[in-house]
């Protein structure tokens, strides 16, 4: 079987500095046709969904650099297919002449094409060629670029102007793009922030960079997606049996929230989990069972040797003694830091730094889980190291890393687009999933879906130490399962769960992890034996 490569946004930064030994070998106009020409290509695409192409208008806003370039060589190939092509220029001379790339005109003009000093209203599509990778600072909008027509598709050259394409940072204006077409790689800027509102739906280019793009981080952003989540959270081995799936305990829920303990040891039970152990006082006890008869259930948890991944944090009562059981947790993990430890909701605002050195001294696999609002909340705790004291710096990424690096755990941010970064700067970004899963107890859930893709991960490690030679116990894991890695196919599993569920009309986190029961089964087992969500 051939592995589909795993998706990976690069900053706009590491693409530039990727053209350089191309431009030293005088390829700078190549790579500018084949970047055109992909520009073209997607117009053309964007033109035919909305009518015949010869006799239409696109236009396009052109800037000084290769941005513009782009827009212009674009232009030129769009006219030899009988669309009317305008060039808008944004910067002039001090003679009135427009400031944009000479040669790009020149094939333009050539081609029939002309100059005008504002968007057309008959315009079908409008190119924003304007700025791509070498903006800087703020961009203050152009006129030419203000109300254009109402009916206009916008397809961005790259980048949409305005957006930085290593952060997303839109400082000043943005220009709102129905697509993007952008070329050599994925930038992070795409994927990111505001860059991500602006750029729509996102088309990649390959103008032959690949060998020259960085191969790890800081730079590279990897993307979650379907098969590498099969690859990371494998069907067991046909000999497999509840150890070798993965012990899994969750200590969660309290009196006050019951429902947070069953919902998180739903989780890991229908991600796969061979076991799963809930500690907790005997209300959440009472519920668990009741909900899942096949799951242990005790005050103290199960012994931190049989132990692959701990679940803390979901619906822990902080007024009562959730900091001893959180300590429990910490000190099984110690004990056995084989362990995966998943930090989650209540466990967050327990957790120290001390706390979080310990366990990186022990060598432990720790993942936080914050909302944007607990990560608020820890960042004014336990700092971002370099952070100003306003804490707020845009660049998200740059602050998990920063974060994560210094405390040396792993950070999966949730929201829209889950962010995961792990100690060594790895990252991944996981888009799946929708507004479906902002509803209460989506997130504990979660924790129970990664604490079952650790556990798993952590036995297959322990089989494969046990058994010289082997490389794992199960299935074909072409891709090291590292930590950040195994976050963000959970995350993944959890999200496309829920749009499977929205997709069959149902709504709640109570029915969220027998879904994710039947995407995990689809996953492993094919549609025959996956059929519980639909
Ligand atoms: N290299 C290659 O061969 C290839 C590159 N490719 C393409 O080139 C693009 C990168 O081109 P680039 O380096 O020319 O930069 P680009 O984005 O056009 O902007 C530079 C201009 O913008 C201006 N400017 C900057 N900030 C500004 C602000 N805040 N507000 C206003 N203006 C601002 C700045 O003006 P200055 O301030 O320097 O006078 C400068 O003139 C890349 O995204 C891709 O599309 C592809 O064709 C593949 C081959
Ligand atoms: N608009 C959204 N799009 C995609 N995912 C979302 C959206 N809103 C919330 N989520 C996801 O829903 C989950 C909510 O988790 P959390 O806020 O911890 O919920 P709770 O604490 O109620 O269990 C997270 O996995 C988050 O990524």
């Amino acid at each position: 079987m051939t592995a589909s490569p795993t998706p990976f946004a690069v900053t706009g930064s590491a693409v530039r500095a990727a053209e350089e030994p191309l431009l030293a070998a005088g390829q700078g106009a190549a790579l500018m046709r084949c970047a055109a020409w992909g520009l073209a290509q997607h117009v053309l695409r964007v033109l035919r969904g909305r009518g015949p192409v010869a006799g239409a208008t696109v236009a396009a806003l052109v800037g000084t650099g290769n941005n513009g370039g782009d827009a212009l060589w674009a232009l030129a190939l769009l006219r030899r297919r009988g669309v009317a092509a305008v060039a808008v220029p944004i910067a002039r001379d001090e003679h009135g002449a427009p400031r944009w790339h000479a040669e790009g005109w020149a094939a333009l003009r050539a081609a029939g094409g002309t100059a005008a000093d504002v968007v057309p209203a008959r315009a079908d599509v409008v190119v924003d060629g304007m700025l791509g990778t070498g903006f800087r600072g703020e961009f203050a909008v152009p006129d030419a670029a203000r109300g254009l027509p109402a009916g206009a598709a916008v397809v961005a050259c790259d980048v949409p102007s305005g957006v930085d394409a290593d952060t997303g940072e839109v400082r000043g204006g943005g220009v709102r793009a129905e697509v993007t077409v952008t070329f050599g790689a994925l930038k992070t800027g795409l994927l990111l922030g505001d860059g991500a509102d602006l750029a729509g739906d996102v088309r990649l280019v390959d103008i032959g960079l690949g060998p020259h793009l960085p191969s790890a981080p800081p730079e590279r952003l990897r993307v979650m997606d379907g098969p590498t989540a099969a690859r990371l959270h494998p069907a067991p081995a046909a000999d497999g049996h509840k150890y070798t799936r993965g012990v899994v305990g969750v200590v969660a829920g309290s009196a006050r929230y019951p429902g947070a303990a069953v919902l998180s040891t739903s989780g890991a039970l229908e991600a796969g989990a061979g076991m799963a152990h809930h500690a907790g006082p005997a209300t959440t006890r009472a519920a668990v069972v009741t909900a899942h008869p096949e799951a242990l259930v005790s005050a103290e948890g199960p012994a931190p040797e049989r132990t692959d991944a701990w679940v803390v944090g979901p619906g822990l009562d902080t007024e009562d003694d959730a900091r001893e059981r959180f300590i429990r947790v910490r000190d099984a993990v110690l004990a056995n830091p084989r362990a995966a430890l998943v930090v989650d909701a209540s466990a967050l605002t327990l957790v120290t730094a001390e706390d979080l050195a310990a366990l990186r001294d022990a060598g432990a696999r720790v993942v936080l889980t914050p909302h944007a609002g607990e990560w608020a909340r820890l960042t004014e705790r336990i700092p971002v190291p370099g952070a100003d004291g306003a804490g707020h710096a845009p660049d998200e990424l740059a602050r998990l890393r920063a974060w994560s690096a210094a405390h040396g755990a792993a950070v999966l941010l949730k929201g829209p687009r889950t962010l995961v970064v792990a100690p060594d700067g790895e990252a991944w970004l996981m888009g799946e999933g929708g507004p479906e899963l902002g509803v209460g107890g989506t997130g504990d859930v979660l924790s129970g879906v990664l604490g079952a893709v650790l556990a798993a991960d952590a036995a297959r490690r322990a089989r494969a130490a046990e058994e010289e030679g082997a490389t794992c116990g199960a299935g074909e894991v072409e891709h090291v399962p590292t930590l950040a890695s195994l976050a963000a196919a959970a995350a993944w599993l959890h999200a496309r769960a829920g749009a499977d569920q929205a997709r069959a009309g149902r709504m709640t986190a109570g029915t969220l992890p027998a879904a994710v029961g039947g995407t995990v089964a689809r996953m492993w087992w094919g549609e025959a034996r996956g059929t519980r969500a639909d």
